[in-house]
């Protein structure tokens, strides 16, 4: 049988993720690809994988979607990696540089600024990396992932966007999801699910596996980052792509 084709996004906080792949039977069936998110996005709309961990924000766009596990990457109020930086208050903020590796914190960026912050800054996307230079006097950018911890040593104020959703809606967010754009076997799904598990299990092992002085990665995974596929979560998903479309 043809390997299934799963991309991940390549940021620390999928590392307890994919941490239980390793020794599982179901890294047999699959061949792992990673980048950032955007790119891990476009991967499945262009049916070049058949499994992605994918910014829920493009799955409207999806001809075909299966949301096939019970794991993401979501949170209960601050994220700590998807914040809005800036040198001065939010008020004050006139242009907002929108992180090209993202495609969900994007539209959540977009959605809080209007309606939750009532700004009327310019929204730029980012053409490149070089975009965070510019986070400077009324500048602010939106950053992600672990260039947003590295960020967060840098920034003068820093907007959570985790926690700016929670403020305004009483919800968790989920940001990514393992979607598939066809249907899959079911053992396949299940063995999946069991992979994505380990790791949850043994974040000791995966902190210990990491070495990181930015951030402290037992907290950003045990109390930012949250990743089971739960109810509440479920809703704040229908409710940000209710958002989106009426946008
Ligand atoms: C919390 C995060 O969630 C990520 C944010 C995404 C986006 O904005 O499109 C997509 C995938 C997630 O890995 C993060 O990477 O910091």
């Amino acid at each position: 049988m043809r390997k299934i084709k799963v991309a991940a996004v390549n940021y620390l906080n999928t590392k307890p993720l994919l941490y239980g792949f390793r020794n599982h039977e179901v890294s047999k069936q699959i061949e792992l690809v990673e980048a950032y998110p955007a790119q891990v996005a476009e991967w499945l709309i262009n049916d070049e994988v058949d499994v992605a961990l994918v910014p829920v924000a493009v799955i409207p766009k999806l001809k075909e979607h299966h949301i096939i596990s019970e794991y993401g990457i979501g949170c209960e109020g601050a994220v700590a990696s998807v914040c809005l930086f800036s040198e001065v208050p939010i008020e004050q903020v006139e242009k907002v540089y929108l992180d090209y590796q993202s495609r969900t914190s994007v539209q959540l960026a977009k959605v809080l600024l209007k309606e939750y912050w009532k700004s009327k800054a310019e929204l730029i996307e980012a053409p490149g990396e070089t975009y965070r230079n510019e986070i400077k006097g009324t500048t602010a950018g939106l950053v992600i992932g672990d260039r947003a911890l590295q960020q967060r040593l840098k920034s003068k104020y820093i907007y959570d966007l985790g926690e700016a959703w929670e403020a305004y809606t009483g919800l968790p967010f989920l940001f990514a999801a393992w979607v598939s754009n066809k249907s899959l076997p079911i053992e396949f799904i299940r063995a999946f699910n069991e992979a994505n598990a380990i790791g949850l299990l043994n974040i000791d092992t995966v902190v210990a596996e990491n070495p990181y002085d930015v951030y402290d990665l037992k907290t950003y995974y045990t109390e930012n980052i949250s990743y089971t596929l739960d109810l509440p979560k479920k809703q704040a998903l229908q409710l940000f792509l209710s958002k989106l479309t009426a946008q």
